[in-house]
């Protein structure tokens, strides 16, 4: 690098610092270099757009302090300046909250320009400058910091909330790639307070822009739920039609598709308490036996959901794991009769229990 080559730590590290939590990725700015000093120095590039290096040992991002300026519509109507020249400031400038635009020197000392640490302890989300229009995306990026900081008590500066109200308005967010939709919101699912993220998305009128044919109500959402459950219960009322468009388009992946839809299928279908017949074709429909813990997983759902006790809906399947084929086989059954047989001798296992799930009939 060259001799006056100032190096600082950006972004969440410093942010998450002050806040008291753990640490996880540390993200850099340099001043003072050029791309060709960075590589001689044995940094890698990554991405050509933007100078990003990541360090030989570390393998963490540096980023050559730049600015940034909206030519176009979208993510990638950028133009990108990266002089050495560029000040520490005229980087943080362009960045999308003051409690991210803050750095820290190697000796510790904070450079905070647009005051972050005095939003930090107002639990303020407030945004830089005019820049944050320039990204879309940073719409969904505050509703995530609401749900993943909710604990904190923030709130949303109201001159950003009008912001944010504008970009969804204006149309931009139709500019942002489904994929980088999917990957703000599955970040957020995996906050214990994710309804915020689709609360806040929903004050300012993004929510339909993003998630095209979302039925939402918001709901608390208890602490036991994971990511795919909690996409369930954020999708609990829309219909299954719908709903299966929605994945499909947010290409969500196949666990948050296969959880959401089955449970909403299950309760537009299905009217408690069910027949034995209709009980058994579900069970295999779902692959309970064969695979019992996504099961027990979407049971708990459904029994959420269902107002229903979980055990009731395990007793059933565990009414079916007891019918044992090798039996059936003895009694000389075996191809597809052995199918049918394994059937009806489940549909009579499920019969025999005293259940309130079950439909006596
Ligand atoms: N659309 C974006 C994305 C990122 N940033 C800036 O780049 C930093 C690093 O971004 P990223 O690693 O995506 O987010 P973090 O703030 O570190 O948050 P997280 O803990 O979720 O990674 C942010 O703090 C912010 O200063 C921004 O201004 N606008």
């Amino acid at each position: 690098m060259l001799p006056k080559a100032t190096v600082y730590l950006v972004g969440g590290a410093v942010r998450d610092e002050l806040l008291g939590l753990p640490v996880k990725d540390k993200d850099w700015v340099v001043t003072g270099t050029t791309p060709d000093h960075m590589l001689q120095q044995g940094f890698q590039q990554v991405g050509k757009q933007f100078p990003v290096f990541l360090h030989p040992k570390t393998k963490e991002e540096y980023a050559l302090a730049r600015k940034e300026r909206k030519q176009g519509i979208g993510y990638t109507g950028f133009v990108c300046d990266f002089a050495p020249d560029i000040r520490l400031e005229e980087d943080l400038e362009r960045r999308d909250l003051t409690i991210n635009a803050i750095a820290k020197t190697d000796d510790g000392v904070l450079i905070d320009p647009f005051h972050g640490r005095q939003d930090l302890e107002k639990r303020v989300l407030r945004h830089v400058s005019d820049a944050f229009i320039e990204d879309p995306l940073r719409v969904l990026r505050v509703a995530r910091f609401m749900a993943r900081f909710a604990s904190f008590g923030f709130h949303i500066a109201p001159e950003t909330k009008a912001l944010m109200a504008a970009i969804a308005e204006s149309g931009e967010l139709n500019s942002l790639t489904p994929e980088r939709v999917w990957r703000e919101t599955e970040n957020a699912l995996q906050s214990d307070h994710a309804q915020v993220y689709f609360d806040v998305l929903q004050e300012v009128g993004a929510l339909e822009h993003l998630f095209p044919k979302l039925a939402y109500h918001t709901k608390q959402l208890a602490k036991q739920w994971d990511k795919h459950a909690r996409w369930s219960l954020i999708t609990a009322e829309t219909p299954v039609a719908a709903l299966t468009e929605l994945n499909a388009y947010l290409r969500a992946p196949n666990q948050f598709s296969w959880f959401s839809e089955q449970s909403r299928l299950f309760i537009e279908t299905n009217t408690l308490p069910l027949d034995s017949v209709t009980w058994e074709a579900w069970l295999s429909s779902v692959a309970a036996i064969k695979k019992p813990q996504p099961f027990e997983k979407l049971i708990s759902i459904l029994a959420h959901l269902t107002e229903t006790e979980a055990k009731h809906w395990l007793a059933l399947r565990a009414s079916i794991a007891k019918v044992n084929a090798q039996t059936l086989m003895k009694q000389g059954f075996s191809g597809a009769e052995l199918g049918q047989a394994l059937k009806q001798a489940r549909i009579e296992a499920i019969a025999k229990l005293n259940n309130p799930l079950l439909l006596k009939v």
